[in-house]
């Protein structure tokens, strides 16, 4: 019998934490995977007790366990593009690399998580060199927020200039290209600006400033969203276009559950496609 002609289906992986409240990790990641249409996989780094008040525990998986996984996926599903989240450790971060680079997996994109909101670690503080000299080099992108940014060149932040040395600095590191997500800075001013750096020249995405406390996940969502893109053979610039738009609907219609800082909206952006807002 011969097998039936199959549609090309798109695979993502996420190589991250578990967010129990499900509004970051793996589960903003498989969402988001799922709502551009690209099938999710996951390779859990760590177990997080969190909801939109913070985190309550984190218990992070033995290297073995995440080795282990990586390879199940390896030998059997090939994952047109991956994204990393949540390491927590220069040994689960060394795991990864060993396998991301045995598997050829070169459409990567590196969310450099280090602090959750509410300000506590997902990376052990001596697990950033590890980040730098191992993974950094093997990514297609990498994302980091400003403070992530100012940790990994190691230089302070306030300008706009600054803003392009940092980059500059983290593309040295190998990554080809950097999205510096401006999200945390400037939070009177009505506009956000991501700066994206090539290697050659500076791209700067402007977007309105949506005024909520409800962003838990937002840099999860947004890297995930750049990874669906890439799986579907999209260019990084046509990759941020679209999650830039993901994102800013998931932000808009972020979602008022939970008293804390509630999850952004991963229906948002395919139910105005669908013209249900
Ligand atoms: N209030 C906002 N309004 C519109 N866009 C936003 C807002 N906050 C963040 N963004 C956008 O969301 C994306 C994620 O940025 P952000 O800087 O929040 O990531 P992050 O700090 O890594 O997130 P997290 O705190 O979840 O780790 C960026 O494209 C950023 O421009
Ligand atoms: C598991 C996990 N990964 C990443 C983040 C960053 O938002 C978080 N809060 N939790």
């Amino acid at each position: 019998m011969t097998e039936p002609t199959r549609n090309k289906i798109f695979k993502a992986l996420t190589i991250a934490g578990s967010d129990s409240g499900g509004g970051a990790g793996i589960q903003a990641d498989l969402k988001t995977f799922q709502e551009l249409g690209v099938y999710g996989m996951s390779a859990l780094t760590a177990v997080t007790a969190q909801n939109t008040l913070g985190v309550q525990g984190v218990y992070p998986l033995e290297a073995d366990a995440v080795t282990a996984q990586l390879d199940s996926i390896g030998t059997d599903l090939t994952p047109d593009a991956v994204k990393t989240g949540m390491l927590f450790s220069s040994g689960l971060i060394l795991a990864v690399a060993e396998k991301v680079s045995q598997y050829g997996w070169d459409h990567l994109v590196v969310d450099p998580v280090m602090v959750a909101k509410g300000g506590s670690p997902l990376l052990q503080q001596e697990a950033v060199q590890a980040l730098i000299r191992y993974l950094l080099p093997l990514a297609l992108a990498v994302t980091p927020n400003i403070p992530e940014a100012e940790i990994l060149s190691g230089m302070k932040i306030s300008g706009m200039a600054d803003r392009e040395t940092a980059a500059r600095l983290i593309h040295a590191m190998g990554p080809r290209y950097v999205v510096l997500k401006g999200g945390h800075v400037d939070e009177d001013s009505p506009m956000v600006t991501d700066l994206v750096f090539d290697g050659e020249k500076f791209t700067y995405w402007e977007s309105p400033r949506v005024a909520t406390q409800h962003t838990h996940g937002t840099g999860c969502t947004y890297s995930a969203a750049l990874t669906a893109e890439l799986a579907q053979h999209k260019t990084v610039p046509e990759a941020i276009q679209t999650a830039k738009a993901f994102i800013h609907a998931a932000i808009e219609d972020g979602l008022n559950i939970g008293s804390g800082h509630g999850p952004t909206n991963h229906f948002a952006y395919q139910n105005r496609m669908r013209g249900r807002r």
